[in-house]
């Protein structure tokens, strides 16, 4: 398969992954010293961090002996020396949230930087979590395809809270109208979802992407998947170690599924009291792999981990950030088919994106262009989506 070029921030001063690179980065690591209290000398480490980017050059890690390093060494060794503008746009974020792990100590003192901001972000969604709550206990008693179908959208549109975009105290932006939603959905693969999930669905396999109120919309569409019987076992992947802000590990989904069973509200409880089960009954596991944190691109996966989502019916994989790894985060042309991207992977898989970035597959002729006129910020304002099914034969 021949691959298109990678995207750089270098490509073009007026794109997104230019202004993340030269101006976003180093706001998000000053950002976190006020939200925690580090030591003066990691304080000392963020601010030359974030002094460095983006004239400063990629060089190798200094945590050598944490689980990753030999990996990120292999990464890092053909940018050795480049500028951070320079080199591919998805190398330079995920080595830019690698760097603050090693400023910080990570593998040592276990402090999650974000942490402020995943609370908040729980915190400050509470009308939403009623309302999806309800919703989801109401749903239970007749799991249909409708109800399938609008637990695929509440966990596409809980995408559109991303903390490392929209920080937390910019206010609640888990509000969701779905039915106006409807026409904002480029590509809507929902009804082959239902009925690959009715045909096969025992094993499905959630690559979730940010704690928070994205979180609580795939543990409920989880939740809906194991109560009605559509599936069997579910497995949440998250990351290994905090990134790109709000990103979930393991302790996130434990924290969120706490959460919601000591609250006080009787619906949200219920939700919680159920997950709970999930996971002492073994319905429910929980994994992470260090894949998800890497620079890799999808058909790069290592062979563990391949083989095994080999044996899962689907893999809903979420967000932006993840469907550019999927694309290899290349300059793919719009109406390349995502089936043909995603190629001979092992199974189906399901990208529930909102588009946070400038690359996109699977859309009609005309449609970009249309769109483009329509909204001139329509790839990066995280106002639209894509439910992009590839079957697995
Ligand atoms: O949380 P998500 O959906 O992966 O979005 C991540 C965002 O961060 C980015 O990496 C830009 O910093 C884009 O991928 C996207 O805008």
């Amino acid at each position: 398969m021949s691959y298109p070029p990678p995207i750089k921030a270098c490509d073009r001063r007026d794109s997104w992954a230019y202004d993340t690179v030269a101006r976003r980065l180093s706001e998000i690591c000053l950002k976190i010293i006020p939200e925690n209290e580090f030591s003066p000398e990691i304080v000392g480490n963020l601010e030359k961090l974030a002094a460095d980017i983006p004239q400063g050059t990629i060089r190798h890690l200094l945590d050598t002996d944490s689980r990753d390093a030999t990996d990120w060494q292999n990464y890092i060794q053909p940018y050795l020396g480049q500028s951070w503008l320079e080199v591919p746009w998805f190398f330079a974020e995920t080595y830019f949230y690698r760097r603050i792990i090693e400023a910080i100590d990570y593998f040592r003192l276990q402090i999650d930087p974000y942490l402020l901001q995943k609370k908040l972000g729980l915190e400050r969604s509470h009308s939403s979590i009623q309302v999806l709550s309800q919703k989801l206990n109401r749903s239970l008693k007749d799991a249909d395809r409708v109800q399938t179908i609008a637990l695929i959208h509440a966990s596409l549109w809980g995408n559109r809270v991303d903390l490392s975009l929209w920080p937390a105290e910019h206010g609640d932006r888990s509000i969701s109208e779905s039915e106006q939603e409807k026409h904002r959905i480029l590509a809507d693969d929902s009804d082959r979802t239902v009925d690959l999930l009715q045909k096969r669905g025992d094993r499905v396999d959630f690559i979730v992407d940010n704690a928070g109120f994205e979180l609580f919309c795939d543990l409920c569409f989880a939740d809906f998947l194991l109560t009605s019987g559509l599936s069997q076992q579910v497995f949440i992947h998250g990351k290994s170690h905090p990134t790109f802000v709000s990103d979930a590990m393991v302790k996130d989904v434990l924290d969120t599924v706490n959460y919601l069973q000591n609250h006080s509200e009787l619906e949200i409880k219920r939700v919680g009291d159920r997950l709970q089960d999930h996971l002492d009954r073994d319905r429910l596991s929980l994994r992470h792999h260090f894949f998800w944190t890497s620079p890799l691109a999808w058909w790069e996966m290592p062979s563990d981990l391949c083989q095994n989502l080999a044996d899962s019916n689907l893999v809903i994989v979420k967000g932006d950030a993840n469907y550019r790894r999927l694309l290899g985060d290349r300059y793919w042309s719009f109406t390349t088919p995502f089936s043909e991207i995603i190629g001979d992977f092992p199974t189906s898989i399901l990208a529930l994106r909102t588009m946070k970035a400038e690359l996109a597959c699977g859309l009609q002729p005309g449609q970009a262009e249309w769109l483009q006129k329509e909204d001139p910020q329509w790839m990066t304002n995280g106002q639209r989506g894509v439910i992009q099914l590839s079957v697995k034969a």
